[in-house]
């Protein structure tokens, strides 16, 4: 039950455009969505490397690591991944108020809850990313062995086994990470950003 009636906002004193001003660049999200083993967290972490090398404050949220500590009390139900998603895009609100470039590396396999992260952040700061893998690949990289598990059932409701992964329609930019390479994806996704000119 939301107790939002009772609740002021106040507004900050330094605002999200002083922040980006202070430091000389646009904040926003780029949001990895894809099955496991996709590349996400790589992807996320490489991102985060080079735009560090260019002074771009930024930070990775991680699904793996957010389930450690916030949303530790999530499971991976619909409905759990669904507040799991909510969650994340709150937190990012945040950091792109802050002035920061936020890399978010989460399944988020519906495209419903991925469109309300879209809604909670502002016009022009959400940028989804498909993190496209084919899941007999995934399958073979199996990087935690999870894939293996699930097959044998001692996982339930695993994404791509059990449980939808819902493609997105029209993401804002797509990377194979089949077909190409970690160092080429990475370049593609900061080409993409330079094109935008937010980086
Ligand atoms: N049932 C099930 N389905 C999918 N994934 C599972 C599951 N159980 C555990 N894991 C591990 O949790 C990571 C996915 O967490 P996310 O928060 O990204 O999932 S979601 O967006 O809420 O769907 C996921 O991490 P990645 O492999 O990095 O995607 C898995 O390591
Ligand atoms: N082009 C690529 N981009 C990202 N990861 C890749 C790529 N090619 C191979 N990989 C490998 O695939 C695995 C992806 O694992 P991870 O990043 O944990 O995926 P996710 O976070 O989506 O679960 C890693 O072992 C990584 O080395």
């Amino acid at each position: 039950m939301s107790q939002a009636q009772n609740i002021t906002w106040h507004q900050s004193a330094v605002t999200k455009e002083d922040r980006r001003k202070q430091n000389a660049h646009q904040s926003f999200v780029i949001w990895l969505t894809g099955l496991s083993g996709s590349g996400k967290s790589t992807l996320a972490n490489e991102l985060a490397k080079e735009l560090y090398q260019r002074q771009v404050r930024n930070y990775v949220l991680d699904g793996d690591n957010i389930r450690h500590g916030l949303n530790k009390d999530l499971g991976f139900s619909d409905e759990d991944r669904k507040e799991n998603i909510r969650r994340i895009g709150e937190v990012s609100k945040l950091f792109v108020d802050s002035g920061t470039v936020v890399l978010t590396a989460f399944i988020s396999p519906f495209i419903e809850d991925r469109e309300s992260a879209r809604q909670i952040l502002g016009e022009g700061e959400f940028h989804e990313i498909y993190v496209k893998c084919p899941l007999e690949e995934c399958e073979v990289r199996d990087p935690k062995g999870l894939y293996k598990k699930a097959r044998k059932g001692e996982i339930r409701e695993f994404t791509g086994i059990d449980s939808p992964y819902e493609e997105p329609a029209s993401p804002e930019f797509v990377v194979d990470t089949q077909a190409y390479s970690i160092e080429e994806c990475t370049a593609q996704v900061i080409a993409y950003l330079e094109s935008k000119n937010l980086i």
